[in-house]
């Protein structure tokens, strides 16, 4: 199985500094999650990976091998990265069969290999359409077939689902991550979608600005972010001012334990929590005053004020505030505190 890593990794585009310094690690038949925010810089890192473009400083290693750094450019064919680039982009004059067999060197390119593979991704009917005669699911697959048919040990991904709509984007994503794992290829799974992110990867590393803000298992991340950007980038975020006491977060809707991350402060300090620990009820807890409820299927999110502190809170679908307008928060869980900048 391989591993891949990247230190110190450095690129600027046109003079803009795009990367800048980007350490990530994934260990041999790890799927890992880069997530982050519109031209934070993840394709360009993909493709440094991948060998498309060359860095300007740091070093990339595939299986301790460095393939990328100073002095060092390892084409990308000889790299063993399958690359699946935003939808799809078969090839439109080849057939599926032809996508799959062109990344293949010609002694590989045998029939057997093309059905064992159009097999893997489950779409060997398909085997002499045309991508045009394609849904986007089924061009998603080939296009995989098409990174994996040359046996990479790591296959990257640049947010391969944004054409699909939510369901199938998320029935394609399980079934993607499960062939990748069947295979035991490494991958790195480009995605600005927390939830894909989540449910796909063992790790998850959160991109910002051009720096991975931090790298750790999906619960750890969504649960202790390091950063107020990256609690917002990894799903939604309530955050409150505080007074940090002995471990614990005086807020305006009552005390909190904080996690781990932010030990040993004290004094005021501004704290993160995640909405569902946010619990509304009609009796207990911190009274506060609903001014908006928007449904949103499975749940509606009340915007409460709780003196003059406004902040959104998830209720059931079909909760409805008694006539006053008052309901009670109850906080569970830990939060996790920042210090103010500056
Ligand atoms: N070849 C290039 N020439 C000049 N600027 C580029 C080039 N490629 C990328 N950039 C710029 O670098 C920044 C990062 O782009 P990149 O495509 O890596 O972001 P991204 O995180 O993948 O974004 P998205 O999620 O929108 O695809 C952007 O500001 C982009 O405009």
């Amino acid at each position: 199985m391989t591993s891949i890593s990247a230190r110190d990794v450095r690129k600027a585009h046109g003079g803009n500094a795009v990367l800048r310094g980007v350490d990530l690690k994934v260990a041999g038949g790890e799927i890992a999650a880069l997530l982050g925010p519109s031209g934070c810089g993840k394709t360009t890192l993909l493709r440094l990976i991948a060998g498309f473009d060359r860095l300007d400083g740091g070093e990339i290693a595939i299986d301790g091998r460095v393939v990328a750094g100073p002095g060092a450019h390892l084409p990308p064919e000889k790299r063993r990265i399958g690359y699946v680039p935003q939808e799809g982009a078969l090839f439109p004059h080849l057939t599926v069969a032809g996508n799959v067999g062109f990344g293949l060197a010609r002694r590989e390119r045998t029939k057997a290999r093309i059905d064992e593979t159009l097999g893997l991704v489950g779409v060997s009917e398909l085997a002499g359409r045309y991508p045009h005669e394609l849904s986007g699911g089924q061009q998603q697959r080939v296009a995989l077939a098409r990174a994996l048919a040359p046996r990479p040990g790591v296959v990257v991904l640049d947010e391969p689902f944004n054409g699909l709509d939510l369901d199938l984007r998320r029935a394609i994503s399980t079934e993607v991550v499960a062939t990748l794992r069947r295979t035991g290829a490494s991958a790195i799974l480009v995605t600005h979608d927390p939830e894909e992110a989540f449910a796909s990867a063992d790790l998850v590393a959160v991109m910002h600005e051009g720096l991975i803000a931090q790298q750790g298992n999906p619960l750890a991340v969504y649960a202790t972010p390091a950063s107020p950007e990256v609690a917002r980038i990894t799903g939604a975020a309530v955050f409150l001012d505080a007074v940090i006491r002995d471990g614990f977060a005086e807020t305006v809707i009552g005390a909190m334990p904080l996690g781990a991350v932010a030990a040993g402060v004290n004094g005021r300090a501004n704290v993160c929590l995640r909405p569902e620990q946010i619990v509304v009820g009609a009796l207990r807890g911190c009274a506060a005053t609903v001014i908006d409820r928007s449904f949103r299927g499975d749940h509606c999110v009340l915007n409460v004020a709780v003196g003059d502190v406004r902040l959104p809170v998830r209720a059931p679908a079909a909760f409805e505030a008694d006539a006053s307008g008052v309901v009670h928060l109850e906080i569970s869980g830990s939060c996790v505190a920042f210090l103010p900048r500056g």
